[in-house]
């Protein structure tokens, strides 16, 4: 990218007539050149919003120059920060819109570049399968379907797509794995990239194969490779390894410097600020504060202060009573081809467990999780041995509640083992007419679309005792059973508990510390008649969260759970899930067993030093996975 430098230049004269003769307008210095974003103060509106309508964001007034180092921060639970992007994107209205000449992006204005395609985002807060349809996440596992055959390279370089062939003719020449239409510096540039980013491995994997943190960071590096002039990164770190994230942040830093692209990353208020960020825009509701980073940051220390200290809070000495063995598993093994995932893998889950998994991206979390949960067809092929009485030491078996995955029917497992997971968020349906409470009632067995009259399922589940209190649902359908009406008062309320202990009035509570207005259960309430898929992201995750946790199964699965919450809906949840909730009625049931799988330490809810016999911690490292002991 050229900059002008030196004295003031005229870099367009615009000549307008009028009945005033004419007129020279404004004469714009190099400076204006050099401004990458002006919004010299607005208020900004969705497109069809009526006359008297709240702004999304009021008094917006935000200038970068070239050369500074922005980062975006948000508390709200809204989806402030996406919603700041996609204003920067043009999909919100802007009044009043930027001045010409420059515009919104006076660097690309002026030299007559279209911001519409010179600005690209990364989001990962955005769902990659839309419509109201339930979307087979477990098609990754098995064998790969033609359709999701597409490897990494091939979705960034079409030309390596081997052409179709009918079976009679000559298989071509081999379709080169490079791709012609680079030049050698582009190929250098390329190759940088994919090295830097430890994307080498994959290139030539299906792209439905890659691990969760795999796939961001081939998303951020197809984004690259597409030469944006701005890039926009909303949350790039959620769901990378410890190891993996200074690796990013120092390759960004590298390419912004060069303006190969400028980036701006959006993080949550409460993820650490790469040193190199000099300056912060700061979204709270409607407000948007933006300035050098040291003046914001305290600002936002202030505002978000409350709730980080909860968050240092020690749990309680666990009230979680060791029982029953809920997954067994010896000797696991789980390869693709000559890819070994999972090699010998041995671990046991007791009732009242609290398990933290570790492991880097593509160590094979997601993989296992999907053994337990008797997604992954393999899940059938693990139990290789003679006798179940006589199993020698060389045995290997999974054992789900006792029973080898082919004989639970998966209706039951659905409903003993509850799970959020990147996986599920994405692929959840969103019928318009689904409801907070219809989502949240799907839970109880599992289902994913609204059943019984209540919404709260036909009473599918499984005798395994999984909430201190018996309860633990029926084999085939309860509606119009005996019991069947004490249950379903019992569901009711459940759904209440939960939201009210992880919804709307628990996120207030936790973010201004104020007591909630005698009133708040209207907020709840409206909440639970809103509609699911209008909601935002961050709230969507939420009442994902609310569905596993609502039926207090035997087994919970919170994979990434946090990814895209903002501080107070990580607060409340981690208090459910310590069981230190306010009132110290609702949490999680000391009978039940629940594994977190996050990269971040500090989202993990509980205190290892506090009862090391039910807070664990196992990792998985090439393959092999231990127990970490203190
Ligand atoms: N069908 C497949 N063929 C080949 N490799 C596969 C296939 N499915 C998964 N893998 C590989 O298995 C490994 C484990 O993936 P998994 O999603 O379990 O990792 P993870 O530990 O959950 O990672 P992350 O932290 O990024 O979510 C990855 O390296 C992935 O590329």
């Amino acid at each position: 990218m050229v900059l002008l430098t030196g004295t003031p230049v005229l870099l367009r004269s615009y000549r307008c007539h009028s009945s005033l003769g004419v007129r020279n307008s404004r004469v714009l210095s190099t400076n204006s050149s050099s401004i990458v974003l002006s919004i010299p103060k607005a208020d900004v509106y969705r497109f069809g919003d009526g006359k008297n309508a709240q702004p999304l964001f009021r008094g917006l007034a935000w200038e970068i120059k070239e050369g500074e180092n922005w980062a975006v921060i948000g508390s709200g639970g809204g989806g402030e920060k996406t919603a700041l992007f996609n204003t920067l994107l043009g999909r919100y209205r802007i009044a009043p819109y930027p001045p010409p000449p420059g515009g919104m992006f006076p660097f690309l204005t002026l030299k007559g570049l279209d911001p519409y395609s010179e600005v690209s985002i990364v989001s990962f807060g955005h769902r990659q399968q839309a419509g109201g349809a339930f979307y087979d996440y477990s098609a990754r596992y098995g064998a790969v379907h033609e359709e999701d055959r597409l490897t990494l390279r091939q979705s960034m370089f079409p030309e390596t797509i081997p052409p179709l062939r009918m079976p009679y003719e000559e298989p071509n020449a081999t379709v080169s794995s490079q791709p012609v239409t680079m030049s050698n510096e582009e190929t250098a540039f390329f190759n940088d990239l994919v090295a830097q980013m430890g994307l080498g491995p994959f290139l030539d994997l299906p792209l439905v194969a890659l691990s969760n943190g795999q796939t961001r960071r081939a998303r951020i590096l197809k984004a690259i490779l597409k030469k944006p002039h701005l890039l926009l990164l909303d949350e790039p770190l959620t769901g990378l390894d410890v190891k993996t994230r200074p690796l990013l942040l120092d390759t960004l830093y590298g390419l912004h410097v060069k303006k190969a692209p400028r980036v701006i990353m959006a993080l949550r208020a409460q993820d650490a600020l790469p040193d190199w960020v000099d300056h912060v825009a700061y979204v709270s509701g409607s407000t948007v504060t933006t300035g050098e980073r040291n003046a914001v940051m305290k600002q936002v220390e202030t505002a978000i202060g409350g709730s980080t200290g909860k968050k240092s809070r020690n749990s309680k000495p666990s009230t979680s009573r060791i029982g029953d063995v809920l997954i067994d598993m010896k000797n696991i093994k789980v390869q693709y081809g000559d890819r070994k995932v999972l090699d010998q893998l041995s671990w046991q889950i007791r009732q009242g467990e609290r398990w933290h998994l570790i492991g880097e991206n593509g160590s094979g979390k997601t993989t296992l999780l999907s053994l337990i949960t008797g997604d992954h067809p393999q899940s059938y092929t693990q139990t290789r041995y003679g006798d179940e009485n006589h199993s020698r030491d060389t045995s290997s078996y999974l054992r789900l509640f006792s029973k080898p995955r082919s004989r639970l029917p998966t209706t039951l497992l659905r409903s003993a083992i509850t799970i959020m997971s990147p996986e599920l968020f994405d692929a959840f349906p969103r019928r318009a007419n689904m409801s907070v409470w219809d989502v949240i009632g799907t839970g109880f067995d599992g289902d994913f679309v609204p059943k019984g009259k209540k919404s709260v399922g036909s009473g599918i589940g499984m005798k395994v005792g999984s909430s201190g209190d018996g309860r633990g649902g029926h084999e085939g359908s309860m509606e119009g059973q005996e019991n069947w009406e004490e249950e379903e008062k019992w569901r009711v309320s459940r759904v209440w508990d939960v939201l009210e202990a992880l919804g709307p009035d628990a996120w207030k509570r936790a973010s201004t510390e104020i007591p909630p207005a005698a009133s708040s259960f209207n907020l709840t309430k409206d909440f639970a008649r809103m509609s699911f898929p209008s909601l935002p992201l961050p709230q969507q995750r939420m009442v994902l969260l609310m569905r596993a946790l609502v039926s207090c199964a035997p087994l919970v699965l919170l994979d990434e759970v946090w990814s895209g919450m903002d501080e107070a809906m990580v607060t409340v949840a981690r208090e459910y899930l310590r069981g230190d909730s306010p009132d110290g009625k609702i949490g999680i049931g000391s009978d039940q067993a629940v594994v977190v799988i996050t990269h971040w330490e500090q989202e993990v809810p509980w205190n290892r030093d506090n009862d090391p016999e039910v807070f664990r911690q196992f990792k998985l490292s090439g393959g092999k996975g231990e127990e970490l002991k203190r």
